[in-house]
């Protein structure tokens, strides 16, 4: 099912057609579909049936603060890996005791702050870090419930950037250590052990590499249980993957049901779900107008009023988005082949290379598959105000974050005396 549909050759989010939202709030802007957010988030919740489990939404995917609201009232939990995530979450309405706190450098500020408002969890990705976590604790004379996050060394087949649960990335404890890492978290005052994490990499389209990382997890929880540590969940991460072109990734159900077959034995752990882009990406799309067309020679070229600031995908990852029009022309206007690129001043700002459209300087594109990792990797770069915000709903459309204004751009900068 999908929420963004032509309807007599006008593209419509829900019931409201996106020409109407363009002129309404103006280009670019972000747009966003609250039935596929819930649609999406609810695919997670009720994924793993009778196995108890907790979908803790990915907040860096989009974290918007009506995203998050939307979520929270479904009774999500939130994955967050900073302070100001955190901040997000409890301003949304969430649950503190619903947050688990993912990332590989969390200062001793950031660890209070998570302490006193009761997280359910740090996932721990070093010793360092454990120790951190236990002097924390014990100035505040509280008790930090942790899990460590185990890198398992498996290859989750995704692109590079975008895969972290190799010996060779930054994350997590290699997994030979991991016995020894509990041990010595066991040994720690202000500690409380509670989990084990992993998270091998984003966009996986196969459950094979998620099984196998599985697989060691549970190896490790049974040394664990021999070792008299005993653990109440286990966090297999996020990193399911979503069509943006032709891939074919296992539905959340399908994805569950593999996972929780190989947990007969293991039926007192909680599951845990760090989903971002499974429930974002696909709920959102980037409204941009076409500035102007221009052909050298035989390229071209679709300047767009979006920048390499506004959507950093394709520049950082040669991430491939689907660019469609908002009205299908249905003149004499030819389709050539073009780079839909943007104002930034680096070769490598564009939206998608090659791609046949019929266009004319005005008309008004779409790229899909953007709301996740859209807005929220946005930048102020060549000075350029970050984008509108809106959320549909049904045929209702609300403004969730307001444009930048110019004045923003300096705020807070000094000149010298
Ligand atoms: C620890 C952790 N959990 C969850 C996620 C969400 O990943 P995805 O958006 O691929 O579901 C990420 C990002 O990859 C992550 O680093
Ligand atoms: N930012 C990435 C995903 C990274 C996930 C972070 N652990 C993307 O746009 O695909």
């Amino acid at each position: 099912m999908d929420f963004f549909n032509y309807k007599n050759n006008q593209l419509f989010a829900e019931d409201v057609s996106v020409a109407t939202i363009a002129q309404h709030y103006g280009t670019p802007c972000y747009v966003y579909s609250r039935a596929t957010f819930e649609r999406h988030y609810l695919a997670f919740a009720n994924a793993a049936q009778d196995h108890k489990s907790l979908v803790c939404y990915a907040v860096k995917a989009n974290s918007n603060i009506a995203v998050l609201n939307i979520l929270a009232r479904l009774g999500a939990g939130f994955d967050i890996v900073s302070k100001g995530e955190l901040a997000r979450v409890i301003k949304a309405g969430g649950a503190a005791n619903k947050v688990v706190f993912s990332g590989v450098a969390k200062t001793a500020d950031e660890i209070a702050y998570a302490l006193e408002l009761g997280i359910k969890c740090f996932n721990v990705e070093s010793i360092s870090e454990l120790e951190r976590i236990s002097e924390v604790a014990c100035e505040l004379n509280l008790d930090a419930p942790i899990s460590i996050r185990v890198n398992p060394d498996i290859d989750a087949k995704t692109h590079p950037y975008i895969s972290t649960g190799l010996k060779e990335n930054k994350f997590g404890i290699g997994i030979e250590t991991a016995l020894s890492v509990y041990q010595h978290a066991a040994s720690l005052p202000g500690l409380n052990i509670v989990g084990v994490d992993c998270h091998i990499g984003s966009q996986l389209t196969q459950t094979k590499p998620f099984l196998e990382a599985l697989d060691k997890l549970l190896a490790l929880i049974d040394e664990l249980k021999n070792a008299g540590i005993e653990l109440s969940h286990l966090d297999i991460g996020g990193g399911l993957g979503v069509t943006y072109d032709d891939e074919q990734p296992p539905h959340p159900s399908e994805y569950a049901v593999q996972v929780t077959q190989r947990l007969t034995n293991y039926r007192h752990l909680e599951l845990i779900f760090e989903p971002g882009r499974a429930i974002a990406a696909n709920a959102g799309i980037l409204v941009t107008q076409v500035e102007f067309i221009k052909q050298n020679q035989d390229k071209y070229f679709a300047i767009v009023d979006v920048g390499m600031n506004d959507m950093l995908r394709p520049s950082l990852y040669q991430a491939w988005q689907k660019i469609i029009p908002v009205s299908v022309r249905d003149d004499e206007t030819p389709t050539h082949n073009y780079d839909v690129v943007g104002p930034v001043c680096e070769t490598g700002d564009f939206l998608g290379k090659d791609r046949p459209l019929a266009l004319k300087q005005g008309d008004l594109l779409v790229q899909r598959s953007a709301g996740a990792y859209g807005f929220t990797m946005s930048s102020n770069y060549n000075s350029r105000p970050r984008v509108a915000e809106i959320m549909v709903d049904g045929e209702q459309h609300h403004l969730i974050r307001e444009r930048e204004t110019i004045e923003s751009l300096y705020q807070g900068e000094k000149i010298l005396p």
